[in-house]
C-alpha cells in the first residue's frame, strides 16, 4: 500500500466536534483518487494528514492506530501563496531542481519546459512572483511540484483560479505525467477530473465516508445524497437554471451607473489596462471573462482606485476622485485573506456592518442573519484564517455585500465552492440586482456568465475586446461598447 490510515481521530484545538472519528482509508500505488464532499467536510485536512503535514508541520492533535506515508510526494496547496519560498518564478523552480542535483547547465531549459507544460507564458522567467495574477501563481505552484517528479501527488483544488482552457490543459498534463504515480485530488468540479481518477471517496458534511468506488458507480448510486449535500455532479447547472430567474429583459434598464472613456490602469508605472469606452446601466449584472493574466483583477482594482488610473471615470454622473475608494462601491478581493481584519467570523461581519454605517440596533441579529445566509453560523467563533477555503471565500463575500450597495465588484467570488454554496451566493446577488444594485463580477465559470448575468465583457491583454448582451441561456447578441 502506498498510503494507509487506520482509525484516524482528529479535532482542532478548542473545537467541540471531531473532524474525523475513526476514519480509515488506504490508497494503492498508482491509484488516482478523488476526495469529494461538501465545503468544510475536511478534505484539505485529510490531505494534510495523508502527507504528514498534520501533525509534523501543523500541530493539530490527532490519533491513528496506524499510518503509512508515501515514499516521496509533492503537494499543490489550495492557496498558491502558501507554497512559494523564493521571490522569482525561475528561482522557485530552480530551488526544487537544485535539491534534485540537476546540473546547472540543464536548468534553464528544464524551467522553460516546465513553465510551458502549465501554460505559464512570461516574457522572462525571472519575473517576480508577487507580480503574477492569481491563476498564473496557481500554474507556477503546479510547475514547481511537477519539477520534483514525486511518486505521489497531492493536489488540493490546483486549478480553482485557472481559466477554463488552462484547466483542461493542466489536467491533461497531470494525466499524462502521472501514469505510474499515485494521485490524490481534492476538487469540487467533478467534470474536470472524472476521466483522470479511477476511484472516488465521497464524504458527507461530518467527514464520514459515504461511498468509495469507481467514479460512475459512486455518482450513480449516491446521486440523491450528493444533491442533498450540495456537491457538484454532472448536470447540476442544467437542473439548477430551470429554477433560476433568467435574464430575459429585452432592453437595457435606464440610468447610467458607470461611464469610462480612455480609462487606463497602471501597475509599477506601466499601463496594464486600457479601456477605450464602456458604460454600465443601473441594475446590470456584468460577467468579466478572460484568460489568466488578461487584466481582470487590474480592471477591478482600477475601478476601486487601488491603483493609479487616468481618463474619464464617472459613477452615476459624478466623476470619481483619484486615489479615493468610491463610496457607492463595494469590493470582494480574489484572495479572501486580503480582506480579513477581525479575530473571529462574527466580528468580521460586525466590523463590516459598522463600516457601512449600519446602526447598532439589533446588531447581533443582523450578524446572525448574514452568517446563516452564508452557512457560517457554526463557525462564528473561529478565527477567519482557521476556516476552510470555501468558508473563507464565503466570509469575504458576506463581509463585503452584507449591506446592499449601489455597485458590487467581485473577483471570482465562487471559486472553490460546492454547488449549494455557489447557487446560494448567486441567488443572493440576484436579489441585490433586483433591488437595484449593479454587479461586475470576474469569473472563469462560463455557466455563470451565460446563465446568470445580463452582459459579458471579455478582457484580453488589458483591453475590453468583446461586449455581449445575454438575453437567454446559450444566446448572446453583440452589445454596445
Ligand atoms: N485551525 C483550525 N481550527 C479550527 N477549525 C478548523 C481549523 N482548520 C480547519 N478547521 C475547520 O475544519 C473543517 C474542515 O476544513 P477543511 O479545510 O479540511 O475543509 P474542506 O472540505 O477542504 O473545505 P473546502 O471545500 O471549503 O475547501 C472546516 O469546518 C474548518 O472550519
Ligand atoms: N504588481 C504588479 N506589477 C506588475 N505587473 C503586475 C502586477 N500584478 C499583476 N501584474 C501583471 O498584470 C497582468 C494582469 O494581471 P491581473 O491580476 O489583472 O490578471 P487577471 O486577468 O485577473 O488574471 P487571473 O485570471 O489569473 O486572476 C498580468 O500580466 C500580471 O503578471
Amino acid at each position: 500500500m502506498e498510503l494507509k490510515i487506520e482509525k484516524l481521530r482528529l479535532k482542532f484545538p478548542g473545537e467541540k466536534n471531531f473532524i474525523f472519528k475513526d476514519l480509515s482509508l488506504s490508497i494503492g500505488k498508482g491509484e488516482k483518487v478523488l476526495l469529494l464532499g461538501p465545503s468544510g467536510c475536511g478534505k484539505s485536512t485529510l490531505l494534510n494528514v495523508c502527507a504528514g503535514l498534520i501533525p509534523h508541520s501543523y500541530e493539530v492533535p490527532m490519533k491513528a492506530s496506524a499510518i503509512t506515508y508515501p515514499s516521496s510526494w509533492g503537494y499543490v496547496f489550495q492557496d498558491p501563496d502558501a507554497q512559494f519560498c523564493m521571490p522569482y518564478v525561475d528561482e522557485e523552480i530552480a530551488f526544487v531542481l537544485e535539491n534534485l542535483n540537476v546540473p546547472r547547465e540543464q536548468m534553464e531549459d528544464k524551467i522553460r519546459r516546465l513553465l510551458q507544460k502549465v501554460g505559464l507564458c512570461l516574457p522572462h522567467p525571472h519575473t517576480r512572483i508577487s507580480e503574477l495574477s492569481g491563476g498564473m501563481k496557481q500554474r507556477l505552484a503546479i510547475a514547481a511540484v511537477l519539477a520534483m517528479e514525486p511518486d505521489t501527488l497531492f493536489l488540493d483544488e490546483p486549478t480553482a483560479l485557472v481559466d477554463e482552457a488552462g484547466t483542461v490543459e493542466i489536467w491533461e498534463t497531470i494525466k499524462h505525467i502521472s501514469k505510474d504515480k499515485t494521485v490524490v485530488i481534492v476538487e469540487h468540479k467533478l467534470e474536470h477530473v472524472v476521466d483522470l481518477v479511477d476511484r472516488i471517496i465521497l464524504f458527507n458534511k461530518h467527514g464520514e465516508i459515504l461511498a468509495d468506488g469507481k467514479p460512475e458507480e459512486v455518482i450513480k448510486e449516491n446521486k440523491e445524497v450528493i444533491k442533498e449535500d450540495g456537491v457538484w455532479y454532472p448536470g447540476a447547472w442544467e437542473e439548477y437554471i430551470e429554477s433560476f430567474p433568467l435574464p430575459t429583459k429585452d432592453e437595457l434598464p435606464g440610468e447610467l451607473a458607470m461611464e469610462l472613456e480612455h480609462f487606463k490602469g497602471y501597475l509599477n508605472k506601466h499601463p496594464k489596462l486600457t479601456i477605450g469606452r464602456a458604460s454600465v446601466r443601473k441594475g446590470e449584472w456584468i460577467s468579466i471573462l478572460g484568460r489568466n493574466g488578461a487584466g481582470k483583477s487590474t480592471f477591478l482594482h482600477g475601478l476601486m482606485q487601488f491603483i493609479k488610473t487616468t481618463g474619464r471615470y464617472e459613477l452615476f454622473g459624478h466623476e470619481v476622485q483619484q486615489q479615493k475608494t468610491p463610496e457607492r462601491c463595494t469590493f470582494v478581493f480574489q484572495n479572501p485573506e486580503f480582506q480579513f481584519v477581525a479575530n473571529s467570523v462574527f466580528d468580521e461581519i460586525e466590523f463590516s456592518l459598522k463600516q457601512k454605517n449600519s446602526s447598532g440596533e439589533l446588531m447581533e441579529e443582523k450578524v446572525k442573519d448574514i452568517l446563516h445566509r452564508f452557512n457560517l453560523e457554526e463557525h462564528r467563533h473561529q478565527h477567519p484564517y482557521q476556516l476552510s477555503m470555501g468558508q473563507k471565500r464565503r466570509l469575504s463575500v458576506a463581509a463585503s455585500i452584507s449591506i446592499s450597495q449601489d455597485i458590487i465588484l467581485l473577483d471570482e467570488p465562487t471559486f472553490g465552492q460546492d454547488a449549494a454554496n455557489t447557487f446560494q451566493l448567486l441567488e443572493m446577488m440576484k436579489e441585490f440586482q433586483l433591488h437595484g444594485s449593479t454587479i461586475l463580477m470576474v469569473t472563469h465559470d462560463e455557466n455563470i456568465a451565460r446563465f446568470v448575468s445580463n452582459r459579458i465583457w471579455t478582457i484580453e491583454e488589458g483591453e475590453l475586446v468583446k461586449d455581449e448582451l445575454c438575453y437567454r441561456p446559450h444566446e448572446a447578441k453583440e452589445g454596445i461598447l
